[in-house]
């Protein structure tokens, strides 16, 4: 998961790293100079002093003097070199603007290329530079760590920005919850809602499920057997075509037989088709959801975050559902989507079958998007 981003941001770390070393040795080598200057003054001052008396005194007593004067200045210097070695050590290295400037461009060029959208890499790099600038780094501190912990919370920041707690939405919302999917051809919508089905039914909410793709050959016998799998009621048509009718009369089955939660499928449709994106909207009106999902796949990268916006932008959307970050090696949708929708991710699918969902929390995101 997400290895090729992992891989990407290793340039950036490496940079930064090496630039702090190199200040840092720069500033050791000026430390140690000037330890070294100031060794030799002290050195200098007892030999002058007592070099008057040794010249006072005659014969072997006075050399013996001399000899035993040279060898406590030797030791001065050894003890004053380690002492300004450990200082060394402790030498702090202050990162400025410049000294980032190429680190900083190297990230930007690692979050595009891993298909983050632009004003989210933008904001990114904006906060990992708050973060570096000014800040005092000891040159034996980890400088790994220090560019993790900086990457982390400008991450964290942007993937936490409009966090949603679905568990607690449908535990307070009046029953039944309506929840709609929507979203383009084969990222996983069906799969989703079945999915979704599971979670709640192992949370103790009952849930119908509504066939509301009309459109696709076969897409009502699909969530059949997803039903039938997890032994929960669908409510489909027969031959209908309305789908707006279909989920309408799901709600209707969910209020009889007082039912937690209505899950909706529609066909999957591209925001270009103006049909079907009336058709969309004709749902949204009559079934006046709790929830409209979007549902797209992790691996379109940009192509998903941009439907996401569009969708949004013809009928919004309450959160999305980012499918197949199992496969994805890049994780820019994931980073981006909420960004640049302003809604939250609800959910992430990890793989093909029920129990390969995720409840969105940044820090697990975050874990996998810099993990080893
Ligand atoms: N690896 C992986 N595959 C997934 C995930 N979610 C769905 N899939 C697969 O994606 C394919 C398409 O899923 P569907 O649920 O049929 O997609 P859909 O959006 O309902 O498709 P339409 O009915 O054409 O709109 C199936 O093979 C699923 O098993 C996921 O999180 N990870």
């Amino acid at each position: 998961m997400f290895n090729r981003f992992k891989e990407r941001l290793k340039g950036f770390k490496e940079a930064v790293s090496t630039k702090i070393q190199e200040k840092g040795e720069a500033e050791a080598k000026k430390a140690e100079a000037k330890a070294a200057d100031k060794s030799n003054a002290e050195e200098k001052r007892p030999t002058q002093d007592k070099g008057g008396a040794v010249a006072a005194k005659e014969g072997k007593a006075g050399e013996e003097e001399a000899g035993q004067v040279q060898n406590n200045g030797a030791k001065a210097k050894q003890s004053f070199t380690s002492r300004a070695k450990s200082l060394i050590f402790e030498q702090e290295v202050v990162l400025d603007e410049k000294d980032l400037a190429d680190p900083l461009w190297e990230l930007e060029m690692a979050l595009m290329e891993s298909d983050v959208a632009l004003p989210v890499a933008e904001t990114i790099v904006a906060t990992v530079r708050d973060e570096l600038v000014g800040r005092k780094k000891k040159i034996r501190a980890d400088i790994g760590e220090i560019v993790e912990e900086a990457l982390r919370s400008a991450l964290f920041k942007v993937l936490s920005e409009n966090y949603f707690d679905v568990d607690e939405f449908i535990a307070r919302a009046d029953k039944p919850v309506k929840i709609v999917f929507v979203g383009v051809n084969g990222t996983g919508k069906t799969t989703s809602i079945a999915k979704v089905a599971r979670y709640l039914r192992d949370r103790g909410y009952s849930v119908v499920l509504a066939a509301g793709d009309t459109f696709r050959a076969g897409a009502v016998e699909q969530i059949e057997v997803h039903a039938k799998n997890l032994e929960v009621k669908l409510v489909k048509h027969k031959d209908g075509k309305d789908p707006a009718a279909v989920i309408f009369d799901a709600v209707e089955y969910a209020k009889a037989h007082h039912r937690d939660v209505v899950l909706a499928d529609t066909a999957g449709r591209l925001h270009t088709n103006i049909n079907l994106m009336d058709q969309m909207k004709k749902i949204v009106r009559v079934v006046d959801p709790d929830l409209l999902i979007f549902v797209d796949e992790a691996i379109a990268g940009n192509d998903a975050v941009e439907r996401a916006r569009l969708f949004n932008e013809a009928v919004p959307i309450d959160g999305t559902i980012l499918t197949k970050t199992d496969a994805d090696a890049k994780g820019g949708a994931a980073i981006s989507i909420s960004h640049i929708t302003g809604k939250p991710v609800l959910f992430l699918g990890v793989g093909q079958d029920y129990p390969d969902l995720v409840k969105f929390e940044p820090d697990w995101l975050l874990d996998r998007l810099l993990g080893s």
